[in-house]
Formats: C-alpha cells, sequence, structure tokens
C-alpha cells in the first residue's frame, strides 16, 4: 500500500500522568486499522511538560484574577484554533478516502509488478540498449602520405623495355638472367624515371625481403647518369654494413660497366685518408681575384689564430701564384655506412653535397633506429645547408649572387637541383619521429603486398611485415635447451641433408650405455640403408643465425665435433673477419664450397645469396623485425626456401603467440609447423655421449686459450 502523503496530527485524547515510561494503547491515524487499536504497543511515551504535574518544591504560580477583556480575548483565540482544527480535519479526511480509493482501485499485472519492484532489493528496469554502429574511424593518427599507401601487386611483373628502361640496359639484365621487372622495380621505376609518371617528391617503399629493391633504386639512378663524363656526386646511397656496401657496388658495377661513370665506396676498410683521395680529387684553377681574396680570409684568421688544419687554406699555400684550390669530386655515386658518411662529412675538405641529386637508404627502420652519430642529422645538415662561398664553383657563384639580387638573370641560369629521396625496407615502420629527421618532402609510401585488395584500417599504426610467399616455416620445440645442439644436427641431417652417411655414433652404438640413447632411434636408423650421399651431393645451403658472435664459434665446434663429415662444409662469420676475408667467404657460400654458415644477427639484414636454401634460427631472434629479416636470407626473388626455428619452453609463449601466430606477421595462407619427435629421438646412437665429450674438449679449448691468453 502506498504511504499516506502526510501524517495526520491527532490531538491528544488522554494524558497519562506518570514521569516514568509506561504502556500506552497507541492512538492509530487510522481508526478504521482495529487491529492496530486492539494491540496495546509498548512505548516510551514522551509527555507534554505543560501537561505534567510540577514537582512539589516549585512553587506554583499564583492564579491571577481575570478580567473580562481577557476572557473575551481567549474565547476568540479559541474559536480561531476550531476553524483551524475543522478544517485540518476536514483536509485529513479527504487525504483518507482519497488513499482509500487508490487502494481499491483495479490495477493491471504490469502497473503491480512496477509496485513490487519499487519495493524490492532487484534491479531497476533498465531500457534495451541502443545499438551502436561499429566504429569506423574518419581520421587517422598518421599523415595522409603513411595511412593511404599506394599498393602494389607483388606478383606484377612486366618487361624492362615497357618500363621504357634504355635498351642499353635491358641487354645487360638479360644476361644476367632478369627477363621481367619484379614488382617493386614496376613500381619504382616510373617514379624514378623522368616523365610523367615521374614522381616529384620523396619515396618510401615497403617491399618482402629478397624481393629486388636494389635494382628498383640504382637502375633509374645509373640510367639517368649514363652520358656522366666527368665525375659529379650525384647519388648517395646509405647501408647499415660494409657487406651491404659491397652487394650494392656488385650490383652497380655490373650495371655501370661500359659506361664512365665512377662508383665509389666509404665503408673503412681502408684508411680514411685513400678513400678521401678517392672521393675528392683537389686541383690549382687559376683566379686572381678568388685568390687574392681567400689569400686576406687566411691572413684575417692567423691574426685572430683560427685557421682550421686540413682546410681550404691549407691547400691553398700550395697552391701557385693566384691559383686557388678547387674540389672535384671523384665518384657520381657513393655507396657509404652512415659512420664513413658522416666522417667525410665532418673531415674531408671538398666533399660537396650540393650537387647530390638522389639519396638512398636502404635498410631505413634499422638505420633509423640506430641512428649512430646522429648521422641523419648531419647528412641533412650537409644536404640542405648552404654552401660555404670559396667551396662554389663559377656557375655556382653567379647563380648565388644573381639569386640573391633577385636579377631576372636568375632564370636563365641552370634550373636548381631536385633532390629525391628514397627510402627503402622489408620492415617499414611508420615512425613519424624517426622519419621526420629524414625531411621528407611531398612523400609517398609504396607498398608491395600479396593481397592489393586487402585493406588496412585508416588509423592503422601497427607494423605488418610480409614473409616471402615462397617460404615455408617450421618449429621445433627443444625443451630447456639442454640438447639443442643435437637437435639442431636432427633438423640437418633428416630435412636438410637427407640421407647421408653419418659419422657419428657409428663406432659406438653397442658400446654406448647411456641411458638417454637407448630408446627410440625410428629416424635415423630406419634410414640407414639409403645413407650413402655426403654433403658435397647436396645442393642444400643453410644459413643458421645464433645470438651473438661468440655462440657462433660454440656452435660451430660443437657440430663438427658431433658430424665430422660436415666440418669440411662449416664455416663460421665472426666480426673478426675482414672485409675481404668475409667477401671471400660469402663467395665460397653461394658457390658451394661453404655449405653450411654459422653467423649473428649481422648477417641477416639484406645479404643476398639466392642459394641459400635453408635457414635455421638455432637461438631465438630478438622481435619479429629480426625474424622477418633472418628468415629473407631464404626464398628471395621467387625462389622456394625453408626457415626452422629451435624454441625452448621459455621462449615458446613469445615465439608462437608473437611470431608464429601474430598479427604482425603476414603470410600467404600458410601456417608455421609445428615439428615433434621425442628428445630420446635426438639422443640415440650414442650422440648424447658424442655431445658431452664435445663440449668437455670444448671446454678445453677455451680454458687453454685463456690460459694462453
Ligand atoms: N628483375 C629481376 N628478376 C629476377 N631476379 C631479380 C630481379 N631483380 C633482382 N633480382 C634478384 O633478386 C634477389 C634479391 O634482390 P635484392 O637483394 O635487391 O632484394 P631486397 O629486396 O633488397 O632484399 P632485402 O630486403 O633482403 O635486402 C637478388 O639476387 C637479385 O639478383
Amino acid at each position: 500500500m502506498p504511504a499516506p502523503l502526510f501524517k495526520r496530527w491527532v490531538p491528544p485524547k488522554q494524558v497519562v500522568k506518570s514521569a516514568s515510561p509506561v504502556d500506552v494503547v497507541a492512538n492509530s491515524p487510522n481508526p478504521s486499522r482495529t487491529t492496530a487499536e486492539s494491540t496495546p504497543v509498548k512505548t516510551n511515551l514522551i509527555v507534554d511538560e505543560t501537561q505534567m504535574e510540577p514537582p512539589k518544591s516549585i512553587k506554583k504560580p499564583k492564579k491571577r484574577k481575570r478580567s473580562a477583556g481577557a476572557n473575551e480575548e481567549e474565547e476568540e483565540t479559541s474559536k480561531k484554533h476550531k476553524a483551524i482544527f475543522s478544517k485540518f480535519e476536514k483536509a485529513s479526511k479527504l487525504a483518507e478516502a482519497r488513499s482509500q480509493r487508490e487502494e481499491d482501485e483495479p490495477t493491471d499485472g504490469a502497473e503491480v509488478q512496477e509496485a513490487e519492484e519499487l519495493h524490492d532489493l532487484q534491479p531497476m528496469p533498465q531500457p534495451a540498449p541502443v545499438p551502436e554502429p561499429a566504429f569506423e574511424p574518419t581520421f587517422s593518427t598518421l599523415p595522409t602520405w603513411l595511412a593511404q599507401p599506394v599498393t602494389v601487386d607483388a606478383s606484377k611483373t612486366l618487361p624492362f623495355t615497357e618500363l621504357g628502361v634504355d635498351p642499353f640496359y635491358t641487354k645487360k639484365l638479360e644476361k644476367q638472367g632478369f627477363k621481367e621487372a619484379l614488382a617493386v622495380q614496376t613500381a619504382l621505376l616510373p617514379m624514378l624515371h623522368p616523365g610523367f609518371e615521374q614522381h616529384l617528391g620523396d619515396i618510401c617503399v615497403s617491399a618482402k625481403t629478397g624481393s629486388g629493391k636494389t635494382l628498383a633504386y640504382l637502375l633509374p639512378i645509373i640510367e639517368a647518369l649514363k652520358d656522366r663524363a666527368v665525375p659529379v656526386l650525384s647519388a648517395i646511397i646509405v647501408v647499415p654494413s660494409r657487406q651491404l656496401v659491397n652487394q650494392a657496388l656488385q650490383v652497380a658495377e655490373e650495371l655501370c660497366a661500359g659506361t664512365k661513370i665512377k662508383v665509389g665506396t666509404a665503408l673503412g676498410n681502408v684508411a680514411f685518408a685513400s678513400e678521401q683521395k678517392q672521393l675528392v680529387r683537389l686541383r690549382a684553377q687559376y683566379d686572381p681575384t678568388a685568390a687574392k681574396e681567400l689569400h686576406e680570409k687566411a691572413s684575417r684568421q692567423l691574426q685572430t689564430g683560427s685557421v682550421e688544419r686540413g682546410g681550404i687554406f691549407d691547400d691553398l699555400k700550395d697552391m701557385p701564384l693566384d691559383h686557388v684550390p678547387r674540389y672535384d669530386s671523384g665518384v657520381d655515386i657513393l655507396i657509404c655506412t652512415p659512420g664513413r658518411l658522416v666522417e667525410h662529412i665532418d673531415n674531408t675538405t671538398g666533399f660537396l653535397l650540393n650537387a647530390v641529386r638522389w639519396l638512398v637508404i636502404d635498410e631505413a627502420d634499422q638505420l633509423l633506429n640506430q641512428n649512430f652519430q646522429g648521422w641523419a642529422t648531419v647528412l641533412m645538415g650537409a644536404l640542405h645547408g648552404e654552401t660555404p662561398v670559396d667551396f662554389l664553383s663559377a656557375q655556382e657563384r653567379i647563380r648565388k649572387r644573381e639569386g640573391d639580387a633577385n636579377s631576372i638573370w636568375s632564370v636563365a641560369l641552370p634550373a636548381r637541383r631536385q633532390l629525391t629521396k628514397v627510402v627503402l625496407s622489408a620492415t617499414m615502420e611508420k615512425d613519424l619521429t624517426k622519419l621526420g629527421t629524414l625531411k621528407l618532402k611531398r612523400p609517398k609510401l609504396v607498398v608491395i603486398q600479396d593481397e592489393v585488395a586487402e585493406t588496412q584500417p585508416l588509423d592503422n599504426e601497427e607494423n605488418v611485415f610480409e614473409l616471402p610467399s615462397t617460404l615455408d616455416e617450421f618449429a621445433v620445440h627443444v625443451g630447456d635447451g639442454s640438447n639443442k645442439p643435437l637437435h639442431l644436427l636432427h633438423v640437418l641431417l633428416n630435412f636438410v641433408f637427407p640421407g647421408i652417411q653419418t659419422d657419428v655414433g657409428a663406432k659406438e652404438d653397442n658400446s654406448d650405455s647411456d641411458s638417454d640413447s637407448d630408446t627410440d632411434s625410428s629416424s635415423e636408423d630406419s634410414s640407414d640403408g639409403e645413407k650413402d650421399r655426403s654433403v658435397a651431393d647436396h645442393i642444400s645451403r643453410v644459413l643458421i643465425f645464433t645470438k651473438s658472435t661468440e655462440s657462433a664459434s660454440r656452435l660451430s665446434h660443437l657440430l663438427a665435433v658431433l658430424e665430422p663429415s660436415f666440418k669440411p662444409y662449416l664455416k663460421t662469420m665472426t666480426r673478426a673477419l675482414t672485409a675481404d676475408a668475409s667477401r671471400k667467404l660469402l663467395k665460397s657460400f653461394s658457390t658451394g664450397a661453404v655449405k653450411i654458415l654459422i653467423a649473428s644477427d649481422a648477417a641477416s639484414r639484406g645479404l643476398d645469396i639466392p642459394s641459400i636454401s635453408h635457414v635455421i634460427n638455432y637461438d631465438i631472434p630478438t622481435s619479429i623485425t629480426s625474424y622477418v629479416h633472418r628468415v629473407g636470407r631464404t626464398a628471395r626473388a621467387g625462389k622456394q626456401g625453408q626457415a626452422w626455428t629451435l624454441f625452448t619452453k621459455t621462449e615458446a609463449a613469445w615465439f608462437l603467440k608473437q611470431v608464429a601466430k601474430g598479427d604482425s606477421v603476414k603470410r600467404q595462407n600458410k601456417k608455421v609447423k609445428r615439428m615433434e619427435w621425442k628428445e630420446s629421438t635426438v639422443t640415440a646412437n650414442g650422440k648424447k655421449k658424442t655431445y658431452r665429450a664435445a663440449l668437455k674438449q670444448l671446454e678445453s679449448a677455451v680454458t687453454g686459450h685463456a690460459e694462453a691468453e
């Protein structure tokens, strides 16, 4: 029943003359509630003080005689009160009648339920949720050029002739076996060639490993410089390692053969002074006015003591009368590592970048992440900064003077150089802070991907990397990793060089009482009859990655002991190798004289050996990017390849979740295949014993070495 609107005031009927709590019959506000009236309710009655008898000790006030006027006043007051009371009683009766009516009125079910719910502890009924439309961002935190790249189908190929490539070069390419331009080349060549499709701005390229990026940027540059007679530094190609400098140099030299284009390198493999001589040629130019100015400047600097050692004033000393030093470039194209480039910018007098028309940054994500010596900032300063007047050619001086004076003659001068930056990687990151250091102008991002139709969300800032479609991936759980070399051996013997005549355990088969080696000998034993091939008979070539060059050396030693037939074909690429030695090693690996190459991550980027059939991650890579580059050493330019990864119990979660099943790595309808075999399989046939012996040998070799030191 709903509560009455207000509590009715009832005038006191009876006064109980007692100071202590007493039992009283409660006065019900509702006369109809007989039960309440008849039930005595024990309550503490607070008695009206005015109606209580005063204590005897307190004197009663003396009664005053009432006057006739006072009586009249009292009567009037009592009349007023009565009127108020009667009005009040009427209103109370009306309210009661109304509430009674409401009670008696029939109500439908819904109302009853509602009333019930109001008095219950059940949650209040809520309105049905309004369906929210799926969030489709209409904005992006990325700039348009990054959020909406130009996508090119990875399977798109075109004859080089259709791309406007000069027949001089198409013939060369055909000789190398390159019949058609690969997707990245079909996209980049028109953008870099002069013509309608040329992009007058900078270009970022994201294309899979082994997709032909090197030729894509070198060919248009070399074509444009074809008729060059006198070298002018026109293109700088920055790559992260010496090996990659040599690799790009090889491609460039093949293309430049038969032209006067000069390709130079700066990678620190020769003395700095001889590199300087290769890059900059000093000559004396007869120019009495310039010579006078320069001598005056030199004497002023001598007075203030601010003459630079090895600078232009040093060269001035050796000049004949009225001659000034002039610096010509020794190369048209410079391929270099960033560190050495910075050294030349800082220390090579006359090494000027004011004529550079192409700046290529290959493996850009790695270079920008490592930004050693602040190379990008130094390079941008040299590229975009003003060239000191003393180093300008006569033509450049006129242009500068006319330009400064805003002369009409400046329009008659040759146009300013157009600088184009080409930034490439297989794992291009959409990191604006890093890309910002390159000061890109009107940039365009070109993405070569398998499924062009698959549009990425507008605000997708995640970096997604694609693997070659010709790559097959395998993963092997190696328990706690204590027998990892034996697992590797198992992969090599069964999947890379299957059926070879193994040396291991043959002599010890029966004598070996090792508990680990007496079970499950299924895999190798079953193929014993077919073991008639040697490593040399196989065309397979395997690149094994370890976490460091030290572990590469250790593994190399262990493998040679575990499987002696591998020894003549097994080599390690360490940091200790000179540039020449590592070039020779890579050559023998590509010819097949070496079949197993063990290396650290240093070899994971850009290395192009088309004949690598297998990559094995002996030590798990430290990032998804590293995985993509490591496995990208195989399955290059449309060839088949396999990538194997050995992972331990502790590495399983990261590898399986992030690499094998994560969204950051795109595989075309392919999955990483889990390969499983028992631990006893890899330790069988005395291999465990041989492994222990190999470990002991390694230990004594290391200790001996340490003692010798
Ligand atoms: N048009 C072509 N046809 C056939 N093969 C080609 C063509 N262009 C390049 N190649 C070959 O493709 C292979 C990979 O090229 P390249 O080294 O330039 O790849 P990449 O994209 O730079 O790879 P990575 O990102 O791993 O450095 C090379 O062996 C190269 O000779």
